[in-house]
């Protein structure tokens, strides 16, 4: 799920968290090949919408729509610039996403010249372009262009020692034209590379028989002679390697390699939980457990209702699996935009597809493709069970129209009128062009704003390979595909989430990240949560993102780490207390107003009665409100007790959230001069931020930041995030200039508050780990193994068994622990 962008630097190993999608209209695809096709003016069209309809549109409720969409779309059949849009979104012959034998023909050409040059990775490059739009059936000098172009990639491939995916290509090219005796050649030659003699021999034979030419036949006979020399000199008795490296082998082969599912057995992990849908007083529906659940528990797993791959990801991701793409891309049958990782995702793809690739679905935004896949699968699987195909409250789910801003509601009306035509061209009789169909097509827009997911990938942002791992490398998540789980649909947020959503490959994965009782709401991140961002920025964020105030006991209920989060410190030296700026004091204040005793929060997030009729949380750093008296969970010693018995330690709390004041001992602090101190200390640690960014750093940028850094310790509460993201670039320039002790020192720091801002076993702790290890590892430290052992658990809380396919760093981090105990 998508999130707001992260403040946090870039190698900080960042997490997103769990969010539903933005909408993002009116991006464009351009195709590589081909210059940018018009883009539709949307905006035009918006702007010749009579005020009066405008008006009537942006404040309407469910309740008009009807009336509403009935007016734009009378309005817009008689407008010229509409009908041009269409024609131009839905002509095969305007679109530009149909095939084009000459430009591939063109692209074909310039990889051969590559490759006679020896520039084996640009004629990959080539070739694969015109893959992409090479017709399927025509012919090149008597050949299948297809079949040809396979093989010239697989050739580029071979050379550039990418033998499994040359051998792919070659049998693509033999499933497209069995009788082409170079193919054979070629797959003879890669299965020779990999080890695999006797199926090189064997296709070298089937290459001899199909082969014409004399000079062919002659090369094809040298090149057996070769192997058969090779074979006699291996001994008879050694074993025989797996030969049969088919489509299929070659698919797990490649996932193993992108640590991706389907590969692992361990993705067979059962469900056991019995979950059920209940009502919920503030929330609408909800997902609770009827048994207890032990933390880790893969409570749900499902595939998509309906999901498309985004639109910046076409080049890097399968279209089907949302994996990264490897060197041999499947392009589409039809079309030249999506391509595969695979024949098998090729295949799978065409069950999900729309009847012909159109060029609106490459240029609408996603959640009109969206709701488009949804309308033409319901549609279909209405018509296959002989119903009548009437669309009339497509999929369970619940919306927000009424909630929506002015400014959605009108992309809303003008989207589906669009939609509705260019579906037409196929499905005229399920989808008339009336009031009803297209309100239903704007409920359906916003089920896909409150529900669909953003599938979400890792990505290494410093470009290395899992594997490459070292101290600088950085994890964080992308958003590469939108989704729609109807099951998955069903958990509603929370601030504070007790379990946690992931994707292998288009499947979501759904895990208790904590013991949870039987009966407790199972709710997941959207995106923010307690400890990324303060309770104002959070419920904003939702507000304006999903439409909803957000309910959740993270929000509803005080605790320590919105106070500090962006807090300042008090200007008496040995006070311990925070100073609240007007935004986060009158958020806190609200939360008092707002607090109905305890017992309102029964059956929630697994709170249980103490003997003092205290209310407990099972997150350690939540302070809590109870019986009419602020009291702190943590009664301990640690800095985190000290904080909370400063702050509530006052008789009065209902108005002791006052901005500028401390909260401990209500000194009061000038937080304009405060402001004016950091901006002043930012200047330098933006210029070390930039250093890093470009590798090069100067000592003196170093001594600025420090100095920068011991300002902010001035000014902001110890927990203030902000210190925390500081000590994280200071690490990363110590790491990167060698420092490794400096660099430990400064990790350790920021790890300690974040410790404190999202309690000790949350997954971004985790991530830090990663980093704290490998420094400690790089230095030969044996605590190495501490630090990956805590990691690994904090991942298998959120990963379960998945944790070393999503987390390539975890093997080698695991190995190296074990290599220094
Ligand atoms: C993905 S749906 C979750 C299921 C939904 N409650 C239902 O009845 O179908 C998201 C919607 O649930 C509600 N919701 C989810 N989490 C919430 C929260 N923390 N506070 C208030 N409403 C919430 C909002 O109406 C939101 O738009």
């Amino acid at each position: 799920m998508s999130g707001r962008r992260s403040h946090l630097p870039p190698w900080r190993g960042k997490w997103v968290g769990d969010g539903f999608v933005d909408l993002c209209f009116l991006t464009i695809f351009h195709k590589p090949h081909q210059k940018p096709n018009s883009v539709p003016s949307m905006e035009k069209l918006k702007s010749v919408i009579p005020e009066t309809l405008k008006q009537k549109i942006t404040k309407s409720a469910t309740d008009d729509l009807h009336s509403t969409s009935s007016s734009l779309l009378h309005f817009f059949q008689t407008l010229p610039l509409f009908h041009q849009m269409v024609r131009d979104l839905t002509d095969p012959e305007i679109a530009l996403c149909g095939k084009n034998k000459e430009a591939a023909l063109e692209a074909k050409g310039k990889g051969n010249e590559c490759f006679s040059k020896g520039d084996y990775s640009s004629a990959l490059h080539f070739y694969s372009q015109a893959l992409r739009i090479a017709p399927l059936d025509v012919e090149d000098k008597g050949k299948n262009l297809v079949a040809m172009l396979y093989l010239n990639r697989a050739s580029s491939l071979h050379k550039l020692g990418f033998f499994l995916e040359s051998l792919r290509d070659c049998s693509r090219a033999l499933i497209v034209s069995p009788a082409y005796a170079k193919a054979w050649f070629w797959r003879a030659k890669a299965n020779s590379s990999l080890g695999n003699h006797e199926d090189a021999i064997s296709d070298l034979n089937v290459s001899l028989k199909i082969e014409t030419s004399l000079s062919g036949k002659r090369q094809i006979e040298s090149e057996l002679n070769k192997l058969l020399d090779q074979s006699r000199l291996r001994s008879n008795a050694m074993e025989k390697p797996n030969n049969e490296i088919s489509e299929l082998a070659g698919l797990l082969f490649y996932c193993q390699r992108l640590q991706s599912w389907p590969c692992s057995s361990s993705v067979y992990e059962r469900l056991q939980m019995d979950l059920q849908c209940v009502s919920t007083t503030t929330k609408g529906r909800g997902m609770v457990s009827s048994t207890d659940i032990p933390l880790a528990s893969l409570i749900h797993k499902e595939d998509p209702y309906a999901a498309i791959l985004l639109k910046h990801c076409r080049e890097t991701h399968c279209a089907f699996c949302f994996n990264e793409l490897p060197a041999d891309t499947v392009p589409c049958v039809s079309c030249s935009i999506p391509v595969y990782c695979s024949l098998k995702c090729q295949v799978q793809a065409g069950g999900q597809d729309f009847p012909k690739c159109m060029h609106w679905a490459a240029v609408l935004p996603s959640d009109v493709v969206l709701a488009g896949r949804i309308l033409v699968k319901h549609i279909e699987q209405q018509s296959s069970g002989g119903v009548d195909p009437k669309i009339h409250g497509i999929l369970d789910l619940c919306q927000n129209y009424g909630q929506l801003s002015p400014e959605t509601k009108l992309e809303f009306h003008v989207y589906s009128i669009i939609l509705l035509h260019c579906l037409q061209q196929f499905y005229a009789s399920n989808l008339p062009s009336n009031s009803a169909m297209t309100s239903e097509i704007i409920m359906l827009l916003s089920k896909i704003r409150v529900n669909s997911m953003a599938v979400v990938r890792m990505k290494y942002s410093d470009g290395k390979q899992p594997l490459d791992y070292d101290v600088t490398s950085s994890v964080e998540q992308v958003q590469v595909a939108q989704a729609v789980y109807c099951g998955g649909s069903l958990f509603n947020h929370s601030c504070l989430p007790n379990v946690h959503a992931y994707f292998l490959s288009r499947t979501l994965f759904i895990r208790a990240t904590e013991n949870v009782a039987a009966g407790s709401e199972l709710e997941l991140s959207y995106g923010p949560q307690v400890g990324e961002w303060d309770c104002s920025e959070r419920r904003r964020f939702l507000e304006d993102r999903y439409s909803f105030i957000c309910q959740c006991s993270g929000c509803a209920q005080l605790n320590l780490s919105d106070l500090v989060h962006t807090g300042y410190r008090c200007i008496k030296p040995n006070c311990f207390g925070v100073v609240l700026n007007s935004c986060v004091a009158k958020y806190e204040q609200e939360k008092l107003k707002h607090f109905k005793g305890p017992n309102s929060l029964q059956g929630y997030y697994g709170i249980s009665k103490d003997d003092d009729s205290c209310e407990k949380f099972v997150h350690p750093h939540l302070i809590f409100v109870s019986c009419g008296i602020l009291k702190e969970y943590m009664v301990s010693d640690d800095n985190i007790g000290r904080v909370a018995r400063h702050i509530f330690e006052q008789t009065d709390y209902r108005h002791c959230f006052e901005p500028g004041c401390c909260l401990s001992c209500g000194s009061s602090c000038d937080i304009r001069a405060s402001q004016k101190t950091i901006a002043g200390a930012e200047i330098y640690i933006q210029r070390l931020q930039d250093a890093v960014a470009s590798g090069e750093i100067a000592t003196n940028l170093i001594t600025d930041a420090l100095k920068s850094i011991d300002i902010l310790r001035i000014v902001l509460h110890p927990f203030n995030k902000r210190i925390a993201e500081v000590e994280d670039n200071i690490a990363q320039a110590f790491c990167l200039i060698g420092e490794l002790q400096a660099a430990l020192d400064h990790c350790q720091a920021s790890i300690e508050i974040l410790e404190t801002l999202y309690g000790e076993n949350h997954i971004v702790i985790g991530n830090e780990l990663i980093k704290l290890a490998s420094i400690r590892h790089s230095m030969g430290h044996k605590s190495a193994a501490n630090d990956t052992s805590r990691m690994v658990s904090i991942f298998s809380r959120y990963y379960g068994s998945h944790a070393d396919i999503i987390f390539p760093h975890l093997r080698y981090l695991k190995r190296e622990a074990s290599s220094l105990v």
